[in-house]
C-alpha cells in the first residue's frame, strides 16, 4: 500500500464537521484564547521525499499490506449504517439543543467590563496582574460579533468570591460610573460564577444584564461548536445556568401570583416540574455523549489495529496548536484563527515523520486559566482521548506576557486528567512564535524553539517526536534484507509496520524498512536466523 492507499484508509474515517456556527463571532482580531473534541481524520501530505524512487521502489506506511481490503468493505458498510444512525442522532440532537436556552439576551451588547481585583492578601493571584486579567476579559468580549467594550473598570476587592463582591463605597462609585455610560446594555463581571441572587441584585442596581465568565465563555463555545459532541457538552454545561435561572424565575412568578405554585392536577409545583424536565434533559445529553464516546473508542481500536502512533498537541488557547499541526501535516483543510476558542473539537490529522513513519496528530481544546469548573468538567471527557496517545506535545506561546502562568494552567489540567505517568514524563515542550522574538533561546532544558507559522525548527521537532515515539512504543526501526522467494516479506507485513520496500531485481532480494516491536523482532530472528538486518 502506497501513500494513496494510506490516505484512503485514513479518509474512510473522515467525519464531516457538523453544522455551522449558530451565532456570529468576530473575524480575527487581536490575541485570543482557545478550546475542544470530536473526530475528523484527514488525508496526510505526501511523505517528505514523495513517491518517486529508484529501481522498483515504493514506499509503504504504517499498517501497510494488512488485510485492509476486507476491512475497508466492512468499514464501508459500517459507514452506511452509521449514516442512518447519524440521521436519527441528528434529530435527537436538534431537539436537545434547539436555540440557546439562555434566551435572546445574547444579541448585540455594549458592555462594561468590570474586573474585581485582589491587590493584596492570600487571594491575590501570583503569576498575573489585574491589567492582564482585564486584557483577557476584553479579549473574550471582543471575540463576539456585535459586542462592544464601552468601558474597562478595575475595582479593588478583598474577596471576589463573597456574596457582595464589592465594598459599599466602591459599589456606589461603580454603579454611578456604569449608569453614566451611554447606551450600556450589559456588564461583564470577570469572576468565575455569580449566584442568581447576586446577579439579580446587580441587575436591579445597574438596570442592565450582568454576565459572569462562565456565561460569556459558554456563549463563545456555543458560537464555535461544530460537532455533535461539542454541542452536547455545551448543552450539558448550560444546565447549571438554567437551574439557577429557574430559581430567579420562580421567585419572580411567586411574587406575581401570590404563591399559587401548583400546576393544576399534577401535584407538582412549577419548580418541581421544571427541575424534573431539566434532570431528564441532562440524562438524555449524558446518554447521547456516552453513545458518541463509544463510537470514538471504536475508532480508536481501528487506529490501534493499524498502529498509527498518536500524538496529542496540547496547550493554552491561541498558542498555535492548530497552526503547528497544519505545518506538520500540510493539511489544507485546517483553519487556524486568531480567535478565542477557535478549536472546540478534537480533530485528528495524519502526517509523516522523517523516517516516513505515518502518525496521527490530534488537535485539542485550548486551555484557559480559571475556566469555570463545570465547563471544564463537561469538556474534560473529550480530553480522555489524550490518555490513549503515545506522546503529548505541549505548545507554548512564548511571546505571551503570561506564558509562565499559562504553562502552569496547562500542566495542572494535565495532572487532573490522571494521564499515565510516562505520557507526562515524555512530554515534548515546544516554544512557539519565536519569529516574534529576536535570537530566542529557550531557558527550559529540552524545550524546542519553533515558529509554526514560518516553519522554523519543524525538522528538529519531527526528529524529536520520532525518537520519543519509538521509545514510547518500544519499537525499533530496522532495514531487513529478505529473499523475495521466501515467506519473510509477508511475515513482516503481518507482524510489523512496513515503511518501505526497495526491490533488488538482480539478486531477487528486497531491503525492507520496518518499525518492529522487540518481541516481534525476536520471533523474526528465530524464524529466519540467516536474514541480514541493520538499524535504520
Ligand atoms: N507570529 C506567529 N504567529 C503564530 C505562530 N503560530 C501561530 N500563530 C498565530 O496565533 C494565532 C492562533 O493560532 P492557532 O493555531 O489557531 O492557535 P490554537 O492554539 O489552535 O488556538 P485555539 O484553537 O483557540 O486554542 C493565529 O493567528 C496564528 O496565525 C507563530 O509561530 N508565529
Ligand atoms: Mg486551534
Amino acid at each position: 500500500m502506497g501513500p494513496g492507499r494510506l490516505s484512503r484508509a485514513l479518509l474512510l474515517h473522515c467525519r464531516r464537521a457538523l453544522g455551522a456556527a449558530r451565532c456570529p463571532l468576530k473575524p480575527p482580531y487581536g490575541r485570543s484564547l482557545g478550546a475542544a473534541a470530536a473526530f475528523r481524520l484527514c488525508a496526510p501530505q505526501r511523505p517528505p521525499d514523495g513517491r518517486a524512487g529508484g529501481r522498483g521502489r515504493w514506499k509503504g506506511a504504517a499498517g501497510a499490506g494488512r488485510d485492509d481490503d476486507n476491512n475497508d468493505d466492512d468499514e464501508d458498510e459500517e459507514e452506511e449504517e452509521e449514516g442512518d444512525e447519524d440521521e436519527e442522532d441528528d434529530a435527537e440532537l436538534e431537539e436537545l439543543l434547539g436555540p440557546s436556552p439562555l434566551g435572546p439576551q445574547f444579541g448585540a451588547h455594549r458592555v462594561a467590563v468590570v474586573h474585581p481585583a485582589v491587590r493584596w492578601g492570600p487571594k491575590k493571584p501570583l503569576l498575573t496582574t489585574a491589567e492582564l486579567q482585564m486584557a483577557e476579559a476584553v479579549a473574550l468580549v471582543d471575540t463576539l460579533q456585535n459586542w462592544t467594550v464601552l468601558d474597562k473598570i478595575i475595582i479593588p476587592t478583598k474577596n471576589p468570591d463573597k456574596k457582595f463582591i464589592f465594598g459599599k463605597g466602591n459599589f456606589e462609585a461603580l454603579t454611578e460610573r456604569i449608569k453614566k455610560l451611554p447606551h450600556v446594555t450589559a456588564v461583564f463581571l470577570n469572576v468565575e460564577r455569580i449566584s442568581s441572587v447576586t446577579k439579580k441584585e446587580l441587575e436591579d442596581a445597574w438596570g442592565v444584564k450582568v454576565f459572569d465568565r462562565y456565561t460569556v465563555v459558554l456563549h463563545i463555545f456555543r458560537c464555535n461548536a461544530r460537532t455533535k459532541e461539542a454541542k452536547l457538552q455545551i448543552a450539558l454545561a448550560e444546565i447549571p445556568l438554567l437551574r439557577s435561572n429557574l430559581k430567579t424565575e420562580v421567585s419572580h412568578l411567586d411574587q406575581q401570583r401570590g404563591g399559587s405554585r401548583y400546576i393544576m392536577g399534577s401535584g407538582e409545583t412549577f419548580m418541581e416540574t421544571q427541575n424534573r424536565l431539566l434532570r431528564e434533559k441532562e440524562l438524555k445529553i449524558r446518554n447521547a455523549l456516552e453513545k458518541l464516546r463509544k463510537k470514538r473508542s471504536l475508532l480508536r481500536t481501528q487506529r490501534r489495529k493499524r498502529e498509527f502512533p498518536i500524538i496529542s498537541v496540547m496547550g493554552y488557547t491561541n498558542c498555535g496548536k492548530t497552526t503547528l499541526i497544519k505545518a506538520l501535516t500540510g493539511d489544507a483543510g485546517i483553519q487556524p484563527r486568531d480567535q478565542l476558542f477557535a478549536t472546540l473539537d478534537i480533530t485528528a490529522h495524519a502526517g509523516y515523520l522523517p523516517s516516513h513513519m505515518a502518525v496521527i496528530y490530534v488537535d485539542t481544546i485550548g486551555f484557559l486559566s480559571e475556566l469555570p469548573h463545570n465547563l471544564v468538567e463537561s469538556f474534560s471527557a473529550t480530553l480522555e482521548e489524550v490518555a490513549y496517545s503515545d506522546l503529548i506535545v505541549h505548545v507554548r506561546d512564548i511571546t505571551h506576557p503570561e506564558t509562565i502562568l499559562q504553562k502552569a494552567s496547562v500542566l495542572s489540567v494535565l495532572k487532573d486528567l490522571n494521564l499515565p505517568s510516562h505520557l507526562l514524563e515524555s512530554m515534548v515542550e515546544v516554544h512557539n512564535k519565536v519569529d516574534l522574538i529576536e535570537s530566542y533561546q529557550p531557558t527550559e532544558e529540552n524545550a524546542l524553539a519553533i515558529s509554526a507559522l514560518h516553519g522554523h525548527g519543524l525538522e528538529e521537532l519531527k526528529e524529536e517526536i520520532e525518537k520519543k515515539i519509538l521509545e514510547a512504543t518500544g519499537k525499533k526501526m530496522l532495514t531487513i534484507t529478505v529473499n523475495l522467494q521466501g515467506p519473510q516479506l509477508s511475515w513482516l507485513y503481518k507482524e510489523s509496520t512496513v515503511q518501505e520496500v526497495d526491490v533488488m531485481p538482480d539478486d531477487g532480494t528486497a531491503r525492507v524498512k520496518v518499525i518492529i516491536s522487540n518481541s516481534a523482532f525476536g520471533k523474526y530472528r528465530n524464524l529466519f536466523p540467516n536474514s541480514k538486518f541493520f538499524v535504520s
